[in-house]
């Protein structure tokens, strides 16, 4: 045998260096360290020393798993008796005597302190015995155990100066089976408890006398020997992986000199001592089925961090292997994913999002490609197809499933389809009776509240004749309003062309004979002011036969009917022809069912919100109906007929106001009712969207192509112009005749129309695009005023369209006569109102700006609408008349003719201001 180094000497004999160096020195054999090395005499010499005390010393070997014994040293009994281990016998009077004597208890206490150490610690040894008690009552499984302090109690004596080391000692010593208290056995806990629990029932038994452990030497030597034999130490399975994180943590190690000194007894010997413990081959030493042992390993070192014992300690404290954390992968998103839907337009940032790159990135690429874009900034469909394939994606077309929500259904089955009234529009040229035609249909008297006298918007009537129903859509006459008379076509069935008898055929009677024939929908032709005494109904006949309504008197098919609206004759037959008519057409549709229709007018109501008159088409309309109208949405709150009463459905042919949408719609809109309030708002979202995008990609395009066609034209000015209307059909009349307007020398843009108020941001819009505000029939509140006037836009004002166009044709031409301007006085805000016999209703007002001067013009504004204009009758501080009030005052004003002033509105007192045209 060569010469062998005491560490690795150490390391056969299961010793720590410590120990084996102060063995060899005991044998007075001169060694300086644990890398010295031995000769094999040297060798033989220690190991007859060693063989020699274990005679002595007797063996115990425990089997603590299955696969795992530990052996140790036992102690004499006489030596484990120590002043504490009697004290501690002594605080157990239920503890039987023979116990107390045993040598058992006392090589418990070797290692069963190992992990109540903590609990020990912190405590005096003359508090042992309140400790002595709390690992039993800890568990509740085991019963209240005599021996169970035992290991605790003699802890601190074993470690008098508490060192870390004795508590790092994780392994519970294996009691003989003969030394096994049976009181001990039996509050055993199963091996598959805590480590806590394993330790208790450990140590309870009888274990060799401690008197041999008791003067072990610190642990810290001890330590030295785990390190020194580490694959004997991993091969005890004793210990599960806490206790031996629990070793580590506490640097210094158990004492185990015993047990790797007793590696070496023969697996014979265990096994013997295990069967005594366990009754069948199969169980455990109580009892207990074994399985639970074989998972229970000890790790320590490296293979602790181990990824293949890296884990967390599951339920009943087993390891649980995890997977080692992965390297994050860079993937790429498939082909089917590398797909975007866009609609016809969308946000640059939006798009970026949505395949997952910087919006940098993509400004980037526009740039590349010469497209200049902001993050903001919209980009169409062709665009974004572009500088998507740069990233490698696809742009599909998005349709939205807006056609899938609204649940467009085919034909109706024709059994469900019954007759439905006609609807009628009335049309021709101004003046020629259309209104007075439908007065006296209805017999009302429509035309005396309209503004100057001109219809000046579209208007449903559903009029109940003794030979059937007939709803009515009555268009106005002005040239202007053409486009909405075309679209009032499109749901017309018959148009009734009224032709004055003494006027003939007029450029309106023409261009409402084309849309019309266009559309496809009869006409039968009403000459009206039969009465008049220039009447002339075979001029009428020869002038439509020239545009190819030949009458059945004249041989052709065209149905003529000879009308005074003034006196009433000839209505009948009129309305007999269009009930005939509607026969010939076979008008059908199906009541059973959501409604759909098209709006006909709509405006803002200062009381109602948005109010928007709509002919119902197909199935019903009724009251709590979720639709989706235009831009729209709403849930129908109320129903009203053309005669104003509340109403709680409409059928097919049936126009009716409708309250409830989320916003005013435009003339002509398509409204579909809903079965699901959340699809009309998602249909309405997604136009509204739609529309955004668009007028966004229209302005970015305009600015541009504005800008070259500005120096295409050279000296050619822009006349920019921003319309502001009550209602909608209002703008499409002054959009469409201003826009005519444009000559060689003034291209007239209209940039913006809208129904509502003057806002800020229509001022702001007007500054920046150098354009002029027409409010018709609006007024802005007295900050919009201020900002106009600090931007120095032109703001005008009218409430007849006629006067519009000829503002307007007159400042093109250069022949502006002398115009009035207003000139506002003051602002009062109505707090109060009072009802004073014989006089009327008196508004308590604020004057809020300016002043209130008596007789003076005035309007009554409320939510930025003109509800009425006249002059101030009246003007009070407290009982006196006074002639004017300053801004800051209370007053009391009277409305000429007016009493319907409400809490709210607001009174502008104003004059008007001749203007001479400067001479140039
Ligand atoms: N003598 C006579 N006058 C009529 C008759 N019908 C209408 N008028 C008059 O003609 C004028 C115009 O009538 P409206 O009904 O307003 O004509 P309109 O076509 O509706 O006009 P717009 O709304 O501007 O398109 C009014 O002064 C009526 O009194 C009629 O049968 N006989």
């Amino acid at each position: 045998m060569a010469k062998i180094r005491v560490y690795e000497f150490a390391r056969d004999l299961n010793m720590t260096n410590r120990e084996l160096l102060d063995r060899i020195r005991d044998l007075d054999i001169d060694v300086s360290s644990h890398m010295s090395s031995l000769d094999e005499d040297v060798v033989a010499k220690v190991k007859s020393s060693l063989f020699g005390e274990e005679k002595d010393d007797q063996l115990e070997e425990k089997r603590v798993r299955p696969t795992v014994i530990r052996r140790r040293k036992v102690a004499t009994p006489q030596k484990a008796e120590t002043a504490e281990t009697k004290a501690v016998s002594a605080q157990e009077p239920e503890s039987p005597p023979t116990e107390a004597e045993k040598p058992a208890p006392a090589a418990e206490e070797v290692d069963a302190p190992a992990e109540k150490k903590p609990v020990v610690k912190k405590r005096k040894a003359a508090e042992s015995a309140k400790i002595i008690s709390k690992p039993v009552t800890k568990e509740p499984d085991v019963p209240p155990v005599k021996e169970e302090p035992e290991p605790e109690a003699v802890a601190p004596v074993e470690t008098p100066a508490n060192e870390p080391e004795t508590t790092a000692a994780p392994e519970p010593d294996a009691p003989t089976a003969d030394e096994k208290p049976p009181v001990t056995e039996a509050a055993a806990p199963p091996a598959e408890t805590t480590d806590e629990d394993s330790t208790v029932g450990e140590a309870s038994p009888a274990e060799p006398p401690v008197a041999e452990e008791a003067p072990k030497p610190p642990v810290a030597k001890v330590k030295k020997s785990k390190k020194d034999t580490p694959a004997k130490i991993i091969k005890l399975p004793t210990t599960p992986p806490v206790s031996s994180l629990a070793a580590r943590r506490t640097e210094p190690a158990p004492p185990r000199s015993a047990q790797t000194t007793d590696a070496s007894v023969s697996a014979k010997d265990k096994k013997k001592a295990w069967r005594k413990k366990g009754s069948e081959p199969g169980e455990n030493r109580y009892g207990k089925k074994k399985g639970g042992f074989r998972k229970r390993e000890i790790v320590e070192g490296a293979a602790l961090y181990s990824g293949k014992m890296r884990g967390r300690k599951g339920r009943k404290g087993k390891m649980k292997a995890m997977p080692a954390g992965q390297k994050t992968q860079i993937t790429t998103a498939k082909a089917i994913k590398r797909r975007v839907k866009v609609d016809e337009t969308i946000v640059l940032s939006e798009l970026a999002k949505r395949m997952g790159i910087k919006a940098n990135e993509m400004i980037v690429k526009l740039m590349g490609m010469g497209v200049m874009a902001t993050v903001n900034q919209t980009i169409d469909y062709d665009t974004a197809v572009l500088v998507a394939g740069e990233f490698d994606y696809e742009v599909e077309k998005a349709s939205f499933e807006e056609e899938v929500i609204l649940k467009k259904t085919g034909e109706d089955d024709p059994g469900k389809l019954v007759p439905r009234p006609p609807v009628v529009t009335i049309m021709g040229h101004v003046d020629h009776g259309k209104t007075s035609l439908l007065d006296v249909i209805r017999k009302t008297r429509v035309t005396e509240g309209e503004a100057g006298g001109i219809t000046q918007h579209i208007g449903a009537y559903h009029v109940e004749t003794e030979k059937g129903v007939i709803a009515f859509l009555d268009t106005p006459g002005h040239e202007a309003f053409s486009a909405m008379r075309s679209r009032g076509a499109k749901v017309t069935d018959i148009v009734v062309l009224v032709v004055a008898a003494d006027d003939g055929v007029m450029p309106q009677t023409v261009e409402a004979i084309n849309h019309s024939k266009a559309s496809g929908v009869p006409i039968i032709v009403a000459v009206n002011k039969m009465d008049k005494p220039g009447a002339d109904p075979d001029r009428v006949q020869r002038e439509l036969s020239e545009h190819g309504l030949m009458s059945e008197a004249w041989g052709g098919d065209a149905i003529f009917v000879m009308v005074s609206a003034k006196e009433g004759s000839g209505i009948d037959e009129l309305l007999e022809m269009i009930l005939l008519q509607a026969e010939i057409l076979e008008l059908k549709a199906n009541p059973d069912k959501l409604a759909s229709g098209h709006v006909v007018e709509a405006k803002l109501d200062s009381g109602r919100g948005p109010v928007a008159t709509v002919l119902v088409q197909e199935g019903t309309l009724r009251a709590g109906d979720s639709i989706v109208c235009g831009m729209h949405y709403g849930k129908i709150r109320v129903l009203q007929d053309d005669l104003s009463r509340t109403v709680e459905s409409a059928g097919p042919s049936m126009p009716v106001e409708i309250v409830g949408l989320s916003g005013v719609p435009m003339a002509g809109d398509e409204l579909v009712a809903l079965a699901d309030e959340k699809d009309a708002r998602q249909v309405s979202q997604h136009r509204t969207q739609k529309q955004r995008s668009k007028e966004l990609a229209k302005t970015n395009r305009l600015s541009l192509e504005g800008l070259f066609e500005k120096m295409q034209k050279g000296e050619v000015k822009d006349l920019n112009l921003i319309i502001k209307a009550d209602v909608d059909g209002s703008i499409e009349a002054l959009r469409d005749s201003l826009v005519k307007l444009s000559n060689d020398e003034v291209s007239i843009n209209v940039v913006h129309a809208a129904t509502g108020t003057i806002t800020e941001s229509d001022i702001s819009l007007a500054a920046v695009s150098n354009a002029i505000i027409i409010g018709f029939n609006v007024r802005p509140n007295a900050k919009v005023q201020e900002l106009a006037a600090e931007e120095n836009v032109d703001m005008r004002f009218h409430n007849v369209i006629y006067n519009v166009i000829k503002e307007v044709k007159d400042a093109i031409v250069g022949m502006m006569e002398s115009v009035y301007e207003e000139r506002v006085l003051g602002r009062a805000e109505v707090r109060q109102t009072f009802h004073v016999p014989k006089i009327g209703t008196i508004a308590g007002c604020y004057v809020t700006d300016g002043k209130i001067q008596r007789g003076q013009l005035m309007r009554l504004v409320r939510d930025g609408i003109i509800t009425y204009e006249g002059k101030n009758s009246s003007l009070r501080r407290f009982k006196d008349d006074v002639k004017e009030v300053q801004s800051g005052y209370e007053c009391g004003i009277g409305i000429e003719n007016f009493n319907d002033i409400k809490v709210g509105d607001v009174i502008e007192n104003y004059y008007m201001e001749e203007i001479r045209p400067e001479v140039e």
